[in-house]
């Protein structure tokens, strides 16, 4: 069967963690360090953020979808410099599937 783009990606951020940061941008966010990819995971959250609000606006989505493919992109990284990957994620949203939020926030002990 096909690769996903995300598995595709999970493999690209993974072999990158060898390359020569001069030949890659996620090989150039990794030789910076965690602090540099929240930076950027921070950066594209806001633009996102700002990107709905000019959607509703305007009624153009376009911005939305793209600022929202950096964040997605940029959270990839920060799980990979991690060792995670975007199964990790997927497979906490299958957990939950079908668990109300409000229930779940119900069940929660007040320290959580
Ligand atoms: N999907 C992406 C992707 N999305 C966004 N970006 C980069 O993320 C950066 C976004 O940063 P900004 O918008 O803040 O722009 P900037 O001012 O250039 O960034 P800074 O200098 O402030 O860090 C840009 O350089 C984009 O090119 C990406 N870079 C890489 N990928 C994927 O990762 C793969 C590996 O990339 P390399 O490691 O560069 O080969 C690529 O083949 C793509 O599939």
């Amino acid at each position: 069967m096909a690769q996903s783009i995300l598995e595709q990606l999970d493999q690209v951020l993974a072999e990158r963690k060898g390359a020569d940061a001069d030949s890659s941008y996620v090989a150039s966010l990794y030789h910076k360090g965690l602090n540099k990819i929240l930076e950027k995971v921070g950066e594209e959250a806001i633009e996102t953020v700002l990107a709905a609000k000019d959607a509703e606006q305007s009624g153009d989505n376009s911005k939305l979808i793209y600022e929202t493919a950096d964040l997605w992109f940029h959270s990839l990284v920060m799980l990979a410099e991690r060792g995670e990957n975007h199964q990790a994620v997927l497979n906490e949203l299958a957990r939950r599937f079908g668990l109300s939020g409000l229930e779940e926030k119900a069940s929660r002990t007040p320290s959580n």
